[in-house]
């Protein structure tokens, strides 16, 4: 089964216009690889912006959430229809930071991805452990009940348009990254578990993102894991040298 690599750029609460557009553009100046998907999500603001930056170019656009009503009065807050009127094709579900620090549970997570295939969106939905339950033995068990709440009533057909981005909170902004094969083993779980709950064809064509201190250094040696299908990067997408170092390493 030959499953794309996608590398994604989570710029998070990072960039003004003017900053954004500088690396979109720079970004986009890199080269085009058959198979690999590059993705830039900006903040809200910058969405119009970095999309026309990178017009042309073989690199896509996402938000970072959106809401799960298509309109209403919901201040701050924006929906799939927003996001797909300015040019956005993919949409991050659930980051940790959301669940953390915004009051993101299984629920919402659900609510917010049947927003975004219900839109056309390609939904990013992450998972991931944190250092104490870890620690305590509970990976493989907070991980199933993420995804057994975030994907609960999926079909097959709605999974197949999903891609799930794993993410050891952990390993997010702190510098440490989950070696290839502690990487490996949760996403080979997940491709397990997604086989058990679909089915086989499921479970292989479903793209499986590494996300948590990604680098141009380590990037090569988690992607060669056989059950890893690309990055998604936080901090080192700030910059287009990192950045484009990740891409050049897959
Ligand atoms: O969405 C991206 C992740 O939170 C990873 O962030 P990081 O690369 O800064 O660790």
């Amino acid at each position: 089964m030959n499953r794309r690599i996608m590398v994604a750029g989570n710029w998070k609460m990072y960039k003004t216009i003017d900053q954004a557009v500088a690396l979109a553009k720079a970004v986009a100046a890199g080269p085009a690889r058959q198979g690999l998907d590059v993705l830039l999500c900006p903040n809200f603001v910058c969405l119009e912006a970095v999309v026309r930056a990178v017009a042309g170019s073989h690199v896509q656009v996402g938000g970072q959430n959106l809401h799960w009503q298509d309109e209403g009065a919901f201040t701050a807050e924006i929906s799939g229809p927003m996001l797909r009127s300015v040019g956005a094709s993919h949409v991050i579900i659930g980051h940790s930071e959301r669940r953390q620090f915004f009051g993101e549970t299984e629920k919402t997570v659900r609510m917010r991805l049947a927003a975004a295939l219900r839109h056309g969106l390609k939904p990013i939905v992450c998972v991931g452990e944190t250092q104490a339950e870890r620690e305590s033995g509970q990976t493989d068990d907070v991980l199933a009940s993420q995804l057994a709440g975030g994907l609960a009533g999926l079909s097959a057909a709605e999974m197949v348009k999903v891609t799930l981005a794993y993410e050891p909170v952990w390993a997010i902004g702190t510098g440490l990254t989950a070696s290839d094969e502690q990487a490996q083993q949760v996403h080979a779980f997940i491709r397990a578990w997604l086989a058990a709950r679909f089915d086989n064809q499921v479970a292989n064509s479903c793209g499986i993102l590494y996300g948590g201190s990604v680098k141009p250094a380590n990037a090569a040696g988690l992607l060669r894991q056989k059950d890893i299908d690309g990055a998604l990067v936080g901090g080192a997408s700030l910059d287009a040298d990192s950045f484009l170092g990740i891409i050049a390493a897959v």
